[in-house]
């Protein structure tokens, strides 16, 4: 996690005669006629600077034996009042961070371990601590809540922090591969994932880990900042904000990029300026939401699986590959060298739209050779924006010396791509050279082919005929507002073929209706398996929770719809930790009820059976103690028997006992042993 910026040489000056000011000011006098010209040159500087963390807090340790009203004066201008609070008590992490502060001479910045979640904590916005407490959360050091809430939702986030911190200029594919590995280990326990990241590398690893990301069915965002989020005037806090909101609150099953409220698909982005807060740029893709007054997500421009397979990570990459850029004059000596053993893959980055000289016969052998030695070399654009194309003839050059197209990914995207394809084991050069060109995650624009347009859906005829309606905008708003009523409706009836008429018109079968069901909560809790297929086929988000916080899985358990319940499973489904939570009870409730069907639909789903309930007691604990109860009303019954009489031989008494005994024998094998059957 870093939040780092290098402020320009003209300003270090000042910033070091505040700094050494100041500094003086703690050995010697601190009055306010010594204090008065710290605060003049700190007034001078740019806004950025002069409220620079650590001069705020060297100064004010300097003002620290001053009369409290005039120090609260003087904070006030560069602090939030939690964060002068904060400063005022004066707690241990304040005095750790000034102490470390003042022996901070030159001010390079760099990642601080151990500080960020405390800086959280002091932040309203970031934590809501009445509301956790209010609530009774039992929130650990590291587990906060955003005071945002919607439908009184909130996000609830756990912060990781990584060991040793990175300026992302430092950052290696092994710390693609812990990202990686941390997202699949922790994956069932989130709903979505937040990776604060230094901008410098930031689009390598978000490209790097859209491949890495098999089958993502929940948004992992990628964001930073340009100016620390320590510093007053920075970039750091609404980046992360908004990052937070978007994982938290919407289904976006992509790895993105946000960035000065703006989402990005993670493998169409670079960075584009390092001086400023839009630092990154998505030349060839719009973004896929935007933060504004309101939240607006481009439901129509994510990239959606439509397999149904588990999400997995393949960590594996190869390293051998590299990025050339051409330039006249470039000697076939460089190239040849570049591509020299143990190369095995790599970015050509040529000119325009795909060009390199044709007059250069040498240079093309040297490309040849290395292609026919079973090098993949992907031919990109040095342009910001736009595609490679063969229209020139120094273009078509590159083709017959074996390169393959890169369409408009960016370097960074076919550089991971080819990292990530080169190390899957089994594949042929053919396959992979398939999968080069192939659209994996979105990182390519796609061939429009032949879009239909949405005048030609039946259903907007007899819309459009009946409401007098001819302009295109109005027909999307109509669209965009019956498409998830319908095709929830068209679910519930098991209806696929209205379900693509509803889709063919340019619906998103993703979304959810006024109480957030999508049409895949309808399919599973009506049992609808066809439509549950069909569904997932096309790209259905499968962790979609509605107003209840009901998931599609949920809803198959609740009406008792196993074939649906293993179907989702098989595509990645799984319980929520909410729902883990209550399993138990509702377990031991089954048991108690010997409801043998509902704990399988349950197993199936993924609960365990040994999760306690709210008494401690698990569903096994339950059936057990109904046994012993049982046994034991035997016995008395047997020993009544005995005593009244009534049964005359011993024959029929051990039968009847056996009875008893017997039966809940039966009963607790099954319960025990049905988990190696199903
Ligand atoms: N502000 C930043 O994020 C730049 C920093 N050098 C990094 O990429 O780690």
């Amino acid at each position: 996690m870093v939040f780092s910026t290098a402020p320009p040489t003209k300003v270090l000056k000042k910033l070091q005669y505040v700094q050494n000011s100041a500094a003086r000011l703690l050995t010697g006098t601190r009055s306010r006629e010594h204090i008065t010209p710290v605060l003049r040159e700190l007034h001078w500087l740019p806004i950025k600077h002069r409220i620079n963390y650590k001069i705020i807090l060297i100064t004010y340790k300097a003002l620290n034996s001053l009369a409290p009203p005039y120090l609260a004066d003087f904070l006030h201008q560069y602090f939030t009042v939690s964060q002068v609070s904060g400063l005022l008590d004066c707690n241990t992490a304040t005095n750790a961070r000034l102490s470390k502060t003042v022996s901070v001479s030159p001010p390079g910045l760099k990642p601080e371990p151990n500080a960020f979640v405390k800086e959280l904590r002091e932040m309203n916005i970031f934590h809501d601590a009445k509301y956790a407490k209010k609530k009774g959360y039992d929130l650990k050091d590291n587990t906060l809540v955003l005071s945002y809430s919607k439908n009184d939702q909130r996000v609830v986030y756990t912060l990781l922090e990584y060991d040793p911190l990175l300026d992302s200029s430092n950052m290696t594919t092994k710390d693609w591969e812990k990202i990686g590995k941390d997202i699949e280990k922790n994956y069932e326990r989130y709903d979505g994932f937040v990776i604060l990241h230094g901008t410098d590398t930031m689009a390598y690893t978000s490209s790097a880990l859209s491949f890495m990301c098999d089958h993502l069915g929940k948004p992992v965002i990628l964001t930073g900042s340009q100016v620390p989020i320590y510093d007053l005037w920075n970039d750091g806090r609404d980046n992360l904000l908004g990052a937070l909101l978007l994982a938290g609150l919407f289904d976006i099953p992509e790895v993105c990029l946000y960035f000065r409220n703006k989402l990005y698909r993670g493998n169409r982005v670079t960075k584009v300026d390092a001086g400023s807060f839009d630092g990154f740029a998505s030349p060839n893709l719009p973004p896929l939401a935007k933060m504004d007054v309101d939240v607006t997500v481009y439901w129509d421009r994510l990239w959606r699986d439509k397999t149904y397979t588990k999400f997995c990570v393949s960590t594996e990459l190869n390293c051998n590959v590299g990025l050339l850029r051409l330039f006249p004059g470039i000697t076939t000596e460089t190239v040849r060298s570049f591509l020299q053993r143990p190369i095995v893959g790599v970015v050509l980055e040529t000119y325009g739209a795909g060009n390199a000289p044709d007059n250069r016969p040498d240079l093309l052998a040297a490309l040849k050779e290395a292609t026919d030695r079973g090098v993949i070399i992907i031919n990109t654009t040095q342009c910001l924006k736009g595609t490679v194309s063969k229209i020139y003839a120094t273009g078509e050059v590159l083709y017959e010396a074996g390169l393959l197209p890169g369409r408009d990914m960016t370097p960074e995207a076919v550089l991971t791509k080819l990292s990530h394809v080169l190390a899957i084991e089994g594949l042929d050069l053919q396959t992979k050279k398939m999968m080069m060109v192939e659209n994996l995650r979105g990182e390519m624009s796609a061939d429009l082919g032949a879009k239909r347009n949405l005048s030609d859906s039946r259903f907007i005829q007899v819309i459009t005929k009946s409401l007098s309606i001819s302009c295109k905008k109005e027909l999307e708003a109509i669209r965009d507002a019956l498409g998830p009523p319908l095709a929830c409706a068209a679910a519930k009836i098991g209806d696929v073929e209205a379900l693509e008429s509803i889709r063919e018109m340019g619906s998103i079968l993703s979304l959810g209706d006024f109480d957030g069901r999508t049409p895949l909560h309808v399919a599973a809790s009506e049992g609808h398996l066809k439509v549950v297929q069909y569904l997932l086929e096309h790209g259905s988000t499968i962790h979609g929770r509605d107003r209840h916080g009901d998931t599609p899985l949920s809803n198959a358990v609740l009406f008792r719809r196993k074939d649906i319940v293993r179907l989702l499973r098989k595509a990645g489904a799984h319980l929520s930790r909410e729902q883990l939570a209550v399993s138990g009870t509702e377990l031991c409730s089954l048991a108690a009820h010997g409801d043998l069907d509902g704990l399988q639909i349950w197993h199936v789903a993924g609960a365990d059976l040994n999760t306690p309930g709210y008494d401690g007691q698990t569903a096994l604990s339950v059936v057990s103690t109904g046994v012993l109860l049982r046994s034991l009303s035997a016995l008395i019954l047997y020993c009544m028997s005995w005593h009244f009489k009534t049964v005359r031989s011993i024959m029929s008494r051990l039968i009847i006992s056996i009875f008893f005994v017997y039966g809940e024998w039966v009963n607790l094998t099954i319960v025990s042993a049905w988990p190696l059957v199903l």
